[in-house]
């Protein structure tokens, strides 16, 4: 029996090997972590992440073919294949501060399995990684490799949040990289037939070891682009009066240029867009590509933008001051269907708002109290480390208060922020909520879910991301 072993029980180790787990009934599969909560909760009924439909995959399989455990040594010495799928937050000190990846997790990853493998091993790059990393990884295993023979692959992950389950299924492609010699291809080969199990073929890509690992990051940087570039229009839709759902559905329906990943938003979040195209940055940085450099950089700075025009759109339409004022945030969480807030814009605007010193009473239908808490009191970079290395008793922020409820979140509330696009608050009573309001009562649509019209013929002054300004705002200036 093929026996794996994922290094990594995070949102892409958990899922990733769940379904394979599930495809492949043959092969046992292992899922190792440092954190023994995290593992803990693996084996519970309550799993660490959310994500549809992945608890009813877990409960198939756990203790069959599936096991989770901290026993992280046995299981890497006993593996044939080991994916590593620990974290490469951006490095906070040091060379590359604050752009490069910190390897520090993988390459204690990689000693691990150096120190206690007694048989060939097929280690699988699953973490995003900059380019040539595997040339890194191979010198740590073979230094000292006493016999043992190891081959690298670059096996990126492209699944998303919240559709994760879905996106492992039926995956857009499967890319493999490895090294172009008798014994990368069989290594090469030995990974395909795992995803082959349910992965049409010709879906299953196969490249070098450094094309694997920069189709990741270039990937990760097209998809942020094309937010950014949406939201640089959403600005210009607003200061002309065009309304950027239908410039973007114009635009969209150019088959080159495809519908997908054109909502105007709030800013774009999640743990890996900015991590990886700062990485983008700094590898280019270090080839002497300063313009290249520049031009993705960009991409950062426009979702900086962003999310600042939103702080700052609230704060003037609402007299130029929210001081004391009751704010609501409907939604924390970086995108609907998960509960993971890793560079969240909902961080953002609420340390942006923060600033003014207003009351905020924050709801997310996943999101806890304690990481809403801990994500506001965290410093920079400091989210995409080991959970259990990250500040555990977080600081008292006392104008903000965390409720269950979008009712409770708005009663009393001068003005409302949505967040997220949880589909619930497409169906909230808005006429309720418009009741039991301050007046004028204002709403801050980030994510473009509510319908405009009906809201201001409720009472509201509405401002909704590129779209035909309220009478209200049209004065207001949009960026101090
Ligand atoms: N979150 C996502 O949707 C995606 C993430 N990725 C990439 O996958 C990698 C992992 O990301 P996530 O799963 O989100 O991170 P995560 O933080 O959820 O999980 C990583 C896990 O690795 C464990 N770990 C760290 N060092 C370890 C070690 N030496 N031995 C054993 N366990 C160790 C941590 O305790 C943690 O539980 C990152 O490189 C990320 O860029 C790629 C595609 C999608
Ligand atoms: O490397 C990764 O971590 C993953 O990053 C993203 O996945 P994820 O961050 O989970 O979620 P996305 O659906 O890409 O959304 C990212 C952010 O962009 C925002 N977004 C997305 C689409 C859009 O049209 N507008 C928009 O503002 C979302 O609300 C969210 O804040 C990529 O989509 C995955 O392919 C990749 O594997």
């Amino acid at each position: 029996m093929v026996k794996i072993c994922c290094i990594g029980a995070g949102y892409v180790g958990g899922p990733t090997m769940a379904v394979i787990a599930l495809k492949c009934p043959s092969i046992e599969v292992a899922v190792v972590d440092i954190s023994a909560p995290r593992i803990t909760a693996w084996n519970s009924d309550q799993l660490p992440i959310y994500e549809p439909g992945l608890e009813e995959i877990v409960k198939q399989c756990r203790g069959k073919n599936l096991f989770f455990s901290t026993a992280v040594e046995k299981h890497v010495s006993e593996a044939d294949i080991i994916f590593v799928s620990v974290n490469t937050p951006t490095k906070t000190q040091g060379l590359g501060a604050g752009k490069a990846a910190d390897l520090t997790y993988w390459e204690s990853a990689a000693r691990m399995i150096a120190d206690v493998s007694k048989s060939n091993k097929i280690v699988v790059e699953k973490s995003t990684v900059p380019v040539k990393t595997a040339e890194a990884i191979e010198k740590i295993l073979t230094h000292n490799s006493k016999g043992i023979k190891y081959q690298i692959l670059s096996n990126p992950e492209f699944l998303a949040e919240g559709t994760a389950i879905e996106d492992l299924f039926s995956p857009d492609r499967v890319l493999i990289g490895g090294r172009e010699t008798p014994d990368g291809q069989k290594a090469t080969q030995a990974l395909k037939e795992v995803y082959a199990h349910w992965v049409p073929e010709d879906r299953i890509i196969t490249t070098n070891l450094w094309s694997a690992e920069l189709s990741k990051l270039a990937a990760n940087a097209f998809l942020a682009q094309r937010i950014s570039s949406v939201n640089a229009m959403s600005a210009l839709c607003e200061a002309t009066g065009a309304n950027i759902s239908e410039v973007a559905h114009a635009v969209g329906k150019d088959t080159r240029i495809g519908p997908k990943f054109l909502n105007a938003s709030v800013g774009f979040g999640g743990s890996c867009f900015q991590k990886d195209i700062l990485n983008l940055v700094y590898i280019c940085e270090c080839n002497g590509l300063t313009e290249v450099a520049n031009y993705w950089k960009q991409v950062i700075k426009v979702n900086d933008y962003q999310k600042n025009r939103f702080v700052n759109r609230v704060v003037s339409s609402m007299f130029n001051t929210v001081s004391g004022k009751k704010i609501a945030i409907l939604g924390f969480a970086f995108k609907k269907d998960t509960g993971d807030t890793r560079e969240t814009p909902a961080i953002d605007v609420c340390k942006g708002l923060l600033g003014d010193k207003p009351q905020l009473s924050i709801y997310d239908l996943q999101v806890t109290e304690d990481q809403i808490r801990r994500d506001l009191s965290m410093k920079k970079f400091d989210w995409d480390h080991p959970i259990h290395l990250q500040p555990m008793s977080p600081a008292a922020v006392k104008e903000v208060s965390v409720v269950w409820d979008a009712y409770e979140a708005t009663k009393g509330a001068h003005g409302i922020c949505i967040l997220t696009e949880w589909d619930e608050f497409k169906t909230l009573d808005y006429k309720k909520i418009f009741d039991n309001m301050q007046k004028p009562a204002f709403l801050f649509d980030g994510r473009n879910v509510v319908d405009v019209e009906k809201l201001r013929e409720i009472g509201f002054i509405v401002y909704s991301i590129g779209k035909p300004l309220d009478a209200w705002l049209k004065d207001m200036p949009a960026m101090a």
